[in-house]
């Protein structure tokens, strides 16, 4: 199989160039839609003073609360329609990925190798009638529901003109005035939820403030902003990135500034597009990480398999897309050891100060890896299917994982899941992601019998580990606008995914079979449109 060899650095042609015409998006945006059928979700507005959690208030329990025990709050009230939204509703999507070789080296400036799957992030924005000036987080698998009123945030220190960032601008670090600025509107998050939780609520909600405040402005129209994901959060398939890659998206296209996607959209304007919802989702980031290389983003955000690489963090990093990356037979497993990405980082970069040569010297030998595994994959005779490529690859993988042992990122779960593959002898198996807990890959021998696969999988659930079904290089970021499904002729309708519907979905397999896009939809429902990496 061949691959695009091609070298190119992402952003280049964004970079520092104002745009002399504003980029006006493809995509329909009916900013005063006269759709009386669309419903009106009001339960938002009366529930916030200052954006603040009224947890006592009778009424801010139905939008702007966090249930104690992080169970999922009360939605949005439906219950009053009130006059038309300022836009219909429209959802985003995007996947999570596996970094197949090559983490943490990634965040000290070496390559790694990643690919999308097919669990996704789906994020339905709901815009609001021009009196409902608040925006709602919604965010369904955290149990987070915050209310903020538009006019109380900081909108004055976001828009100083020594600040003030535009949709072009590439942002590589957090602005400390920005950061404390938004603080006090954390404060009120998830009030009383139990610390841990709480953290990941303010993880979020601070992605979700620092881009909207950047992007939008004090005339945004309100919005709530539902997020339900079939990816498992901190579990090393970069549910925090793929998350981010919505937000980025969906604020990029409600102050249009996105072209497409659209079938007939070169390649190269497609780049564009993907690009600029990378760079907003680096710094949503930028606020859930501390740290983040920017691999997982741009995964999320291109889909595919590519070869990333930032050794400057000032500059956009050299991304490789990999198009005919193989279908590789993995299996992936879940520890269900849950973990923070930023810790483990953390982790690292206290190695590599403690023990600067030795920790080095790992780096580079894991960069050694990547690079083999990519001129493997390379190379014109390449066949993914023949045993000696899957023992190279194998090899290579089983490598990797000893590596990150050694940098201190592994853990019993995660050596378990090895032990139990090696001792089946099916197969080469190293964690993914940040590690700590989370998931590993295991690829699976050519000759691995069928039974002995099926033994190793009884025996994984029996020990509580979760197997993810997911195939690899999927679509990135994709839109669905507005959030109807066109199953039937054009005279039938469509379905519309309304807030209650998508709520309401059971689970991952109910959520797929309402949008219609992810691992178990075999293919696309009409509607969903993707942009397309451009592959030379
Ligand atoms: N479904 C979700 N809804 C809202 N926020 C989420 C969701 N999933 C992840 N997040 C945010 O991302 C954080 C977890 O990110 P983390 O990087 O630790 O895990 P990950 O992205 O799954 O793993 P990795 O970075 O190793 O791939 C959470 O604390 C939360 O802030
Ligand atoms: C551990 C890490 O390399 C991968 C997390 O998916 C962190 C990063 O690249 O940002």
């Amino acid at each position: 199989m061949s691959t695009t060899a091609g070298t190119r650095r992402l952003n280049g042609s964004l970079r520092g160039s104002t745009p002399t015409t504003r980029p006006v998006a493809h995509f329909d945006l009916p900013i005063h839609s006269t759709d009386s059928t669309m419903p009106v979700l009001n339960g938002t507005t009366a529930n916030t003073s200052n954006g603040v959690d009224h947890p006592d208030s009778d009424s801010a329990s139905s939008s702007s609360s966090t249930t104690a025990n992080g169970s999922q709050p009360r939605r949005p009230g439906m219950s009053r329609k009130a006059s038309s939204p300022m836009a219909p509703a429209f959802m985003v999507s995007a996947p999570g990925k596996v970094i197949v070789f090559g983490e943490h080296a990634v965040v000290h400036g070496k390559a790694a190798l990643a690919a999308a799957i097919s669990l996704r992030s789906y994020l339905l924005v709901t815009t609001l009638s021009k009196s409902q000036r608040t925006i709602t987080l919604n965010f369904r698998d955290l149990g987070l529901a915050h209310t903020w009123d538009i006019d109380s945030l900081p909108w004055d220190v976001f828009h100083q003109p020594s600040k003030k960032k535009f949709y072009y601008d590439l942002v590589t670090s957090l602005d400390p005035e920005l950061v404390a600025a938004i603080e006090p509107h954390l404060e009120g998050v998830s009030k009383g939820v139990p610390d841990e939780q709480r953290k990941n609520h303010v993880r979020s909600a601070s992605a979700f403030l620092y881009l909207f405040l950047s992007l939008g402005s004090k005339q945004s129209p309100g919005a709530i902003y539902t997020l339900r994901s079939n990816i498992p959060t901190g579990a090393g398939l970069g549910s925090s990135a793929s998350v981010c890659v919505c937000l980025s998206s969906a604020l990029l296209l409600q102050i249009r500034t996105l072209a497409g996607p659209h079938p007939d959209q070169p390649p190269e304007e497609a780049e564009t597009q993907i690009e600029r919802i990378n760079r907003w989702a680096f710094v949503g980031e930028l606020c859930i990480h501390g740290n983040p290389s920017g691999v997982d983003n741009t995964v999320a955000a291109g889909g595919k398999a590519v070869i990333f690489k930032r050794s400057d963090y000032s500059q956009p990093p050299e991304v490789i897309p990999l198009p005919d990356f193989p279908e590789l037979p993995l299996l992936l497993v879940d520890t269900r050891q849950s973990r923070s990405t930023s810790t483990e980082v953390a982790k690292v970069g206290e190695l590599r100060k403690h023990h600067p040569l030795v920790t080095e010297s790992i780096l580079d030998a894991i960069d050694q890896v990547t690079t083999s595994a990519h001129s493997l994959i390379s190379s014109p005779d390449f066949d993914g299917a023949s045993d000696n490529t899957l023992e190279h690859f194998g090899t290579l993988i089983r490598i990797n994982h000893g590596f990150l042992v050694s940098l201190g990122v592994s853990h019993p779960r995660l050596e378990r899941i090895r032990e139990l593959v090696d001792y089946a002898d099916i197969g080469w198996t190293k964690l993914t992601g940040a590690g700590g807990g989370g998931c590993a890959i295991t690829l699976l021998r050519p000759d691995a019998k069928p039974e002995v696969v099926r033994d190793l999988e009884a025996k994984l659930a029996e020990e509580g580990f979760s197997k993810y079904e997911s195939t690899l290089g999927g679509d990135g970021v994709g839109v669905l606008y507005p959030a109807v499904l066109r199953n039937g002729s054009d005279e039938e309708g469509g379905e519309e995914i309304d807030q209650q519907k998508f709520e309401n979905a059971e689970g991952p397999v109910g959520i797929e079979r309402l949008v219609g896009v992810g691992t178990g939809t075999s293919e696309k429902r009409e509607g969903w449109k993707f942009w397309k990496r451009a592959t030379q």
